[in-house]
C-alpha cells in the first residue's frame, strides 16, 4: 500500500535529521515541506511567533490541540523549562502515530504527552485524568471550527487562570473568524494580532494572541 504523504515526512526526518536534536527535527521538516510536499505545519515564519509567544508564557502546564506530524510539539517542547509539560491532543490515530515517532526522534518525548481522541472529550479529563489544574499555554492548531467551542470548553472546565496565554494559528488562511469575533468581543480576553504568512506559502495568514483575564 503507497505511503501518506506524513509517513513520508517522517521517513524524510529518520533519514536526514540529527536524533536528539529538535531544531534539526524542525529544519528537516521545514526542508521537506518547503521543497517537496507541502504540509500543514506551522513552519518557521509562524512559529517563530509561536516561539515568542511560549517564552513570554514560560509555561509549567502547555495544552496543544492539533498534534498532525508533532512539528509544533516539538518546536514548543524544546523551550519549556525542567520539569514542564505539553499535553498534545491529536485524534487522528495515524497522525498520532507519525506525531509519536516524531517526537521521540527529537528527543522530548520526556517533557510531551501526547493525548489521542477528540479534543471535546479530552479536555474535560484534563484535571482528574491528567492531574491539570490550570493550563499556562494553549496552542489551537486544530478544526478551525473548533477553536471557539473549544475556548468556551476551556473555561466551562475551569481551566485557565488569569493570564493564561492562548494563542491560535489560521487566524487569516483557512481562518477562524467566529473564534476571532469571540475572543475579541469577549471581556474575559486580551487579545493581539500578529501579521505573518501561511507555512511554506506567500499567502498572508495571522496568529492571534488572546490573554484571559479571568
Ligand atoms: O486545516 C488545518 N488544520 C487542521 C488541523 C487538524 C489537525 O488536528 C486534528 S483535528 C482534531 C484534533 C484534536 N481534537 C479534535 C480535532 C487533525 O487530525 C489534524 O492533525 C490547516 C490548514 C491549512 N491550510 O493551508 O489549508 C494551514 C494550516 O496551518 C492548518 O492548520
Ligand atoms: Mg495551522
Amino acid at each position: 500500500m503507497n505511503q501518506s504523504k506524513e509517513q513520508r515526512i517522517l521517513n524524510f526526518v529518520l533519514q536526514n535529521a540529527v536524533r536528539g536534536d529538535p531544531c534539526s527535527v524542525m529544519d528537516t521538516i521545514d526542508k521537506y515541506c518547503s521543497q517537496k510536499e507541502w504540509a500543514m505545519n506551522v513552519g518557521n515564519e509562524k512559529g517563530l511567533i509561536l516561539d515568542k509567544t511560549v517564552e513570554e508564557a514560560n509555561p509549567s502546564v502547555a495544552l496543544e490541540l492539533g498534534t498532525y506530524c508533532g512539528y509544533s510539539a516539538v518546536r514548543i517542547s524544546r523551550l519549556l523549562k525542567a520539569g514542564a509539560r505539553l499535553l498534545t491532543v491529536e485524534f487522528n490515530p495515524e497522525f498520532a502515530a507519525i506525531a509519536k515517532q516524531m517526537i521521540e526522534f527529537a528527543g522530548v518525548q520526556d517533557k510531551v504527552k501526547l493525548l489521542e481522541g477528540p479534543s471535546e472529550e479530552i479536555i474535560p479529563q484534563l484535571k482528574k485524568k491528567y492531574e491539570v489544574d490550570t493550563l499556562d499555554f494553549v496552542f489551537l492548531d486544530h478544526w478551525k471550527d473548533r477553536y471557539t467551542p473549544d475556548t468556551i470548553l476551556l473555561q466551562e472546565c475551569n481551566l485557565l487562570r488569569k493570564g493564561s496565554i492562548l494563542l491560535a494559528d489560521n487566524i487569516i488562511f483557512p481562518g477562524a473568524p467566529d473564534f476571532l469575533n469571540y475572543v475579541r468581543k469577549s471581556p474575559h480576553f486580551k487579545c493581539t494580532n500578529y501579521p505573518s504568512h501561511l507555512e511554506y506559502m506567500q499567502v498572508e495568514d495571522a496568529m492571534e494572541k488572546a490573554v484571559f483575564l479571568g
